[in-house]
């Protein structure tokens, strides 16, 4: 599976990390949030997991979704905003659609663990 390579390796799924959080951090909706978040550690536990998932040579070391996510009633439009967001850092790095979707894909699995509301 070559997905990693085609996000650009580990450059390249820095690079989506970096403009996720602008994205996050402009989204008057969504940034709340995240002000009380370390984006430091952030930027670091998405960058391992968006690797892991996409087969790179990484481990993710952060707290489960359930865990990290399940005090913060997030709802199913906010979840759908995220995803969005995402997707809006991916078409600014020049991902493919066919691209984004794999990578997309690769996280809906986690989406009960999130929404809880
Ligand atoms: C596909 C959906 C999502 C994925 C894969 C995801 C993934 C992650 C990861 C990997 C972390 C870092 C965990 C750690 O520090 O150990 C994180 C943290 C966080 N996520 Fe998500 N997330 C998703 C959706 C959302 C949504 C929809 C929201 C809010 C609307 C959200 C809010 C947050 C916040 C606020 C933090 C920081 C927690 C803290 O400050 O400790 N996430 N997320």
């Amino acid at each position: 599976d070559t997905l990693y390579d085609d996000l650009g390796g580990q450059q390249g799924v820095a690079n989506i990390v970096d403009d996720y959080i602008t994205e996050i951090s402009f989204d008057k909706n969504i940034y709340p949030f995240f002000k009380n978040t370390d984006i430091e550690r952030l930027r670091t536990k998405l960058q391992e997991q968006f690797c892991m998932v996409s087969n790179g040579p990484c481990e993710y070391t952060g707290d489960t979704m359930e865990a990290v996510h399940a005090g913060m009633q997030i709802d199913k439009s906010q979840f759908n905003r995220v995803v969005e967001l995402l997707q809006n850092a991916m078409t600014s790095q020049g991902v493919s659609y066919a691209d984004q979707n794999r990578l997309i894909q690769r996280l809906a699995p986690m989406r009960p663990a999130i929404i809880h509301r």
